[in-house]
């Protein structure tokens, strides 16, 4: 039947229209809150019956119980015991009821005990349990994921010796999924695929996740979220931390046509963009791929998560053949169809092992066939008091340089350049020095130099260095010029005349003096450089 009908008003993702066929077995064919198709319990399925109004959006906390409430402690055949009916896989209201405080402590045992219920480890692994879903609900599955009973391709630890030790460090994905892995193997943190089984610790948290989705996907009608995550249809894989839902993702299983629809996906509030629904997306597809045999995931996205989904691999064309989907899935208003291929060997929850393992591969080629690696002692590149290198340094002299493929006639990236081929490095400098000691003096006459004349005494002016930290004045440039090793081309002169203007002009004010200085100094500076550059056929900018 045509479940959409139940919530006609659903703004965005709402759903339009949905198979006959494939819903039957699937949809309640009620809403969750209606009251009907009840059976009485068997000893081995026992679905928990709940006083909580569960689709509200409250927390487990907030759950009321309704300690001693038909059935609620005992495990007669009376009509109280109110659970799901197998062969239609309804799920209803009343067999929501009386979820008492003693299922909301952890004590599993307790709880079993007063009530008979069948209750698994929190730890056990993934285990495919005999099907209570849908003819294409794939099997009821309450399982941590990514323990030893998925097949996975398993990486020996031996493999990365082969490696060096200078590797990159991992990017930011792998640095999360790493430290998420870490917390799973730590026992701090997990992931599990479960249904609907009645299990008591699954029931609470898939109530964890259905106030997830509730807060996360708030256009959702909170009926429809709790109908389909309480669906035995349809699975959840979900992050848990101390006990409590982070975050999950809830899809269908269609085994028959070897792909599943994801139905919600969110992750807690505060707990996003940390890289859980990566994480969570990654253990899905491993799981849906190991154990419900799909090779493809089909969703529609919110507009505004179509991003995380093409990051998850997900593309908006679809490839899969229409006739394996269509009819299958839901539509929703307002979101995008988005399909992703699951493939058949990639480790997903080990991927950064294997992008880490990537990297090292292609570092260790580079390595064969460059020398980039090898780092080579620094130079001694000692300054004295203005900024001279007090030891000469011959380009070819610098250590890795020749080894780079370094050659003398690539020598010439100086600004400052003879025209004449010929003409020789000594000569080109003997020229800049002569141009940039007559700039030097022609600043130095200018009735505007005065304040320019010499470095800043810290006496006069104690908070100058706090605020200028690259100071300059003609004097200190006067000993580079003089030096003749200092200034090899004439743009770091002339940077260092801008420095000189600019602190003038960042320490004073516009209304003082030395601003004005400043200002004057530089323009008559200005055209005399032009002036000489054009007089001169030798020198080029
Ligand atoms: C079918 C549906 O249910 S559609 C509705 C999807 N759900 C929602 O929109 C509910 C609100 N959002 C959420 O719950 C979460 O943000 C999710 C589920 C979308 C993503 O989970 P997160 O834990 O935040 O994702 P995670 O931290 O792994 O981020 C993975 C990458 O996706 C990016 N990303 C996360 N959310 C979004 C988004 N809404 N849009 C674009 N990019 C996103 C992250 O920035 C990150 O990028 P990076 O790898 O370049 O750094």
């Amino acid at each position: 039947m045509d479940t959409h009908s139940t919530h006609p008003t659903a703004p965005v993702r709402s759903r339009s229209s949905q198979s006959p066929s494939h819903s039957a077995s699937a949809s309640a064919s009620a809403s969750a809150t209606s009251s009907i198709h009840k059976r009485k319990l068997t000893s081995d399925d026992h679905a928990p019956p709940f006083s909580a109004d569960i689709t509200s959006n409250d927390d487990l906390d907030s759950i009321s119980a309704r300690a001693g409430g038909p059935g609620s402690d005992s495990d007669d055949d009376s009509e109280e015991d109110a659970v799901v009916d197998d062969e239609e896989d309804d799920f209803d209201n009343e067999s929501m009821r009386t979820f008492t405080t003693a299922r909301l402590d952890n004590s599993a045992t307790a709880s079993a005990a007063v009530r008979n219920t069948k209750i698994k480890p929190e730890n056990s692994t993934v285990k495919v349990e005999s099907s209570e879903i849908g003819k294409d609900g794939g099997s009821s599955a309450a399982a941590p994921v990514g323990t030893s009973s998925v097949p996975a391709i398993v990486v020996k630890e031996d493999a990365t010796k082969i490696f060096t030790e200078n590797m990159q460090t991992s990017g930011t994905y792998c640095a999360r999924e790493e430290s998420l892995k870490r917390e799973e193997e730590a026992g701090r943190l997990k992931f599990v695929c479960l249904g609907n089984d009645g299990v008591d610790q699954h029931m609470i948290w898939l109530i964890g996740l259905k106030n997830v989705f509730a807060r996360q996907l708030p256009n959702m009608p909170k009926e429809y979220i709790v109908r389909l995550v309480m669906d035995r249809s349809h699975k959840s894989v979900m992050v848990i931390r101390r006990n409590q839902v982070v975050g999950g993702i809830t899809y269908r299983p269609y085994v028959s046509q070897k792909f599943g629809e994801i139905a919600f996906c969110a992750i807690t509030a505060d707990e996003q963009v940390k890289g859980y629904g990566t994480r969570l997306m990654n253990h899905l597809k491993q799981y849906a791929r190991d154990i419900d045999g799909l090779t493809h995931f089909l969703t529609y996205a919110d507009n505004n998560a179509v991003g995380y989904f093409i990051k998850q691999g997900f593309t908006k064309e679809i490839s899969l053949e229409k006739d394996r989907w269509q009819g299958y899935i839901k539509d929703y208003d307002g979101g995008i169809l988005m399909e992703c291929k699951i493939d058949p060997k990639l480790p997903y929850t080990d991927l950064s092992t294997m992008i880490r393992r990537q990297r090292q591969a292609i570092d260790e080629k580079i390595r064969q066939l460059s020398n980039c690696h090898i780092v080579y002692t620094g130079i001694d590149f000692q300054k004295n008091e203005v900024g001279i290198p007090r030891r000469i340094i011959k380009v070819e002299e610098i250590p890795g340089l020749k080894e780079a493929g370094w050659t003398p006639d690539q020598y010439g990236h100086s600004r400052f350049r003879t025209t004449s081929a010929s003409a020789d490095r000594a000569s080109n400098r003997k020229s800049l020095t002569a141009f940039m000691r007559s700039l030097l003096k022609l600043m130095h006459d200018h009735p505007d130099a005065w304040p320019f004349k010499e470095p800043v005494d810290a006496r006069d002016v104690p908070d100058y260095y706090d605020i200028i930290k690259d100071p300059m004045d003609l004097k200190t440039m006067s000993k580079r010029v003089e030096s003749e090793q200092y200034y090899i081309t004439l743009e770091m002169f002339l940077t260092d005349v801008r420095t000189m203007f600019k602190n003038a002009r960042t320490y004073n004010s516009p209304d003082t003096i030395y601003y004005k200085c400043a200002t004057r100094l530089e323009s008559f500076f200005s055209g005399k450089v032009q002036a000489g550059l054009q007089s001169s056929s030798k020198i080029q900018q």
